[in-house]
């Protein structure tokens, strides 16, 4: 019999959690001796959440551009080849933080005509604290994505609550329980929840969901004019998306827009500073809401791998395998790009001519 092969979607806006949440996902199937697949969705071009993964876990990345609408035609080959060649247990898929949630189901609902697939419920990870902030003001394009990636959460997992009072937590919990009654909502820091239990009874009694019955259950409106018109938008005069060269390495500077969303990839010529770009991620524009890069620092003989996520930084000492450029990708909202570039460069110069 022809097997079938469950597909996971992970949700949630950037920088919420959802590759702390894959690693752990990760795990958890290989210590039940299960071999899961990846499918990595960058809107950068560049696949720094991928470092993260072993290299025994297959995995497929679609990069620069956001599976809702840019790179959406590519999920049915980067997922024909996963199950082909691979036969994995189960894919995960990790979703942009930008990415439509209908749109995401759409796309798997269509491969899943032409390849067995089960598609299980969506797994939205909410950054409770950037929620908690967007509540106050209860506008913007970022506070409608996010509502929209909590109503199609089947399991919500309402993560980083150690950013926030205990007041605020039961404030944002009844926040989801408005938005979307029927999901499981777990309170996590660094998505660390019973993983046995949400893969088992949690998301077990959705499952075989699939964009249609989901829609009913949620009684979602179907999104894709939304979606078309960014896609139009991306496709539409002037855009650098499709114009820039997709080969990094001679290409130090790259910009893409989903929309409202700006990507900016900056790669370096050398070290930096640590001290000094410790300044300049702190001094960030409020419009950049995430960060993330691999550096080599001039005062230290270690390479980092830097998150930056709702104005908080993280620095983690890496030894990535293969050709990895030093390269920081800054994704936000209509930020201005080349103060951007020209203070990275100066920052560059500058220990160039140290
Ligand atoms: N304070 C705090 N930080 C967290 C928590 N969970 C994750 N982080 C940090 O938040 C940053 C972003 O986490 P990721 O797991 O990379 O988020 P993501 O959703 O995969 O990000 P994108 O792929 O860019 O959308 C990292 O620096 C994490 O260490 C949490 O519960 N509390």
């Amino acid at each position: 019999m022809e097997r079938v092969t469950p597909v996971y979607i992970l949700s949630g806006f950037l920088g919420s959690g959802k590759t702390t949440l894959l690693q752990r996902l990760l795990s958890y199937w290989k210590d039940n001796g299960l071999r899961p697949a990846v499918i990595m969705n960058e809107l950068g071009d560049i696949n720094l959440d991928g470092l993260l993964v072993t290299e025994e876990v297959p995995m497929a990345e679609m990069l620069d551009g956001c599976i809702c609408c840019t790179v959406r035609g590519d999920l049915g080959l980067q997922m024909s080849e996963l199950v082909t060649q691979e036969q994995p247990d189960l894919v995960i898929i990790e979703a942009t933080g930008a990415a439509n949630p209908m749109e995401i189901f759409d796309a798997v609902t269509e491969v899943s005509l032409y390849l067995k697939l089960e598609i299980k419920p969506m797994i939205t990870v909410v950054d409770s604290a950037y929620l908690a902030e967007l509540y106050e003001s209860q506008k913007g394009k970022t506070y409608r994505l996010m509502l929209d990636q909590i109503r199609c959460g089947s399991v919500l997992i309402l993560n980083k609550v150690d950013r926030i009072s205990e007041e605020k937590r039961e404030e944002i919990r009844e926040l989801l329980i408005k938005l979307n009654p029927y999901a499981e909502i777990v309170d996590a820091v660094k998505c660390d929840v019973d993983l046995g239990v949400l893969l088992r009874d949690k998301l077990k009694q959705h499952s075989n969901g699939g964009v249609s019955s989901v829609k009913e259950e949620y009684n979602l409106e179907d999104d894709h004019e939304k979606c078309d018109e960014n896609c139009k938008h991306e496709h539409g005069e002037g855009n650098e998306h499709h114009e820039h060269d997709k080969d990094h390495h001679n290409h130090p500077h790259t910009h893409v827009s989903h929309n409202h969303v700006t990507v900016y990839s900056h790669y370096f010529n050398g070290p930096v500073d640590s001290v000094e770009f410790e300044r300049f991620i702190a001094e960030l524009p409020r419009e950049v809401y995430r960060g993330k890069g691999v550096l080599s620092f001039s005062d230290t003989a270690s390479r980092f791998l830097f998150q930056y996520a709702y104005r908080e930084a993280d620095y983690l000492k890496i030894a990535p395998q293969g050709d990895v450029p030093d390269v920081a990708v800054f994704i936000g909202e209509h930020f201005d790009q080349t103060l951007l570039a020209q203070r990275l460069s100066d920052l560059e110069n500058k220990q160039s001519k140290a």
